[in-house]
């Protein structure tokens, strides 16, 4: 069976097209100029983008973390990614000291292995540097999960020495895999917050207050330079701070092989949402924290510059009424992350509508990039005949208001209540099929198939 999407701009890196788009099974079969293609059905797109599916770089589906679990689940989560029009996650199977990464992998397998309604991939969180970790990097590889989160920040669950960093990055660079790095000085992070305990101080603004951004860019550089002796290739993810960016600008504009990521909380959220009295603050509990607001303009820009190559959310969401709940009395108890998988794309062309990004940017950042960065592309990340037909035709004039009454995640509130937006999902297919219409989800949790990926495509 195949289907014409017609009539509509198709959007790529390079720009926007007025082309029709023929999806035969699981595949893109053409893209050829208006009118000179037919298909089974029709798609009418007149009027709106066509866009590769949304690839979302970071997210925590059923995470362990703080005592709780992040509420989504594989099946509720890729299900809202769908809705807002992301086709691919990429998930982190989080190795727990003392257990080794290959069964780590297993466990995150059997999580997610015949519950999602969108494909997916791993990445693998090392949190337990030692001889049996470093020999199983390789074959995580060989299993398609070629990038490993480390982290800074969190002294005693996932922390890492640097001596432990500089090890995992040697490895890396032997065998081809990309090094992501949660770059927060936590060590000292975590005196700040005891003082802040201490004197009193137990409100969620205090998470922000003590994490300041130059403890961000202090490590962001620190990684930076270990990468750099080790000749490893890395990836800060959840950039938040002008100083951290300007870090990474200098080593991109030295020849090193860093790239980065920012996350739509950080172009949009503040601290002075974290500041929201009655707890309400706790719902903006994420680290890096939500900064200054004076530090967007510099995230905007480097988004136009490509010092940060792709948007991803670190959706990782908390309820705000049981979990969050866990930190009243008590900052540094809260369960940090924020919901945010359903609604990238759409901040995001918000940044289009303001003129901050152009429709190119818009979907090199949100789709074309992370394809290509975590060894996906052409499969992914492309409208192109032979890629997998995950396609959105996109609607850019119809309006919508953000709110957790009409949101499709597991969550009890929305980070962005209230936020006006102009632009919208239309259609979604995942692998030719549709999953989201104007009338509803039409998709099944059992439909995403697990993604064996390449290595990093800009290196490998
Ligand atoms: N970001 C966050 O606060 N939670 C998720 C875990 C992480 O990415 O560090
Ligand atoms: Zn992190
Ligand atoms: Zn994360």
């Amino acid at each position: 069976m195949t289907t014409l999407i017609k009539g509509g701009q198709v959007v790529s890196p390079s720009g926007a097209l007025l082309a029709d788009v023929l999806v035969d099974g699981e595949t893109i079969a053409a893209v050829g100029a208006p009118g000179t293609l037919t298909g089974d059905e029709t798609i009418d797109a007149t009027g709106k983008y066509v866009l590769p599916g949304g690839i979302d770089a970071h997210t925590h589906m059923e995470m362990p973390f703080g005592g709780t679990h992040s509420v989504d689940t594989f099946a509720t989560g890729t299900t809202a990614a769908a809705w807002g029009g992301t086709t691919t996650i990429i998930d982190f199977a989080v190795q727990a000291k003392g257990t080794s990464l290959l069964s780590t992998m297993d466990k995150w397998h059997s999580k997610a292995d015949g519950n999602c309604a969108i494909d997916y991939g791993f990445h693998m969180i090392v949190s337990d540097v030692n001889d049996q970790s470093l020999k199983e990097m390789e074959a995580c590889v060989d299993a398609g999960v070629g990038s490993f989160k480390m982290f800074m920040a969190y002294p005693g669950v996932f922390y890492s020495t640097d001596g432990e960093i500089l090890l995992a990055m040697q490895k890396a660079r032997e065998i081809g895999a990309t090094i992501m790095m949660h770059a927060e000085n936590g060590i000292a992070i975590d005196q700040l917050a005891a003082q802040a305990f201490e004197a009193g101080k137990i409100d969620p603004v205090q998470h922000g207050l003590t994490r300041p951004p130059e403890l961000e860019g202090e490590a962001t550089s620190r990684a930076i330079q270990l990468a750099k002796v080790t000749g490893s290739p890395l990836y800060i993810v959840h950039l938040s701070a002008s100083q951290a960016l300007a870090a990474v600008a200098e080593a991109r504009n030295d020849g090193q092989n860093v790239f980065a990521e920012t996350c739509p909380q950080y172009l949009y959220l503040s601290i002075e949402d974290l500041a929201k009295p009655d707890f309400e603050g706790a719902k903006y509990v994420a680290s890096p924290p939500l900064r200054e607001k004076s530090h967007q303009a510099d995230l905007w820009r480097g988004l136009r510059t490509n010092d940060l190559s792709v948007v991803s959310t670190d959706h990782c969401p908390f309820c705000f009424k049981d979990q969050k709940e866990l930190g009243r009395g008590d900052f540094r108890a809260i369960p940090n992350g924020m919901p945010g998988v359903e609604h990238r794309m759409d901040l995001l062309h918000q940044g289009v509508v303001a003129g901050e990004l152009t429709l190119g940017r818009w979907v090199e950042t949100c789709s074309a990039t992370p394809a290509r960065m975590f060894g996906l592309y052409p499969r992914k990340g492309v409208i192109a005949a032979g890629s997998d037909a995950d396609i959105v035709v996109y609607d850019p004039s119809a309006k919508q208001t953000l709110s957790a009454e009409t949101h499709h995640m597991n969550v009890d509130y929305s980070a962005y209540e209230g936020f006006e937006l102009t632009g919208r999902v239309h259609t979604v297919l995942s692998r030719g099929r549709v999953v989201v219409s104007p009338d509803g989800f039409t998709g099944s949790t059992s439909h995403g198939k697990f993604l064996s990926r390449e290595l990093n495509q800009y290196l490998n």
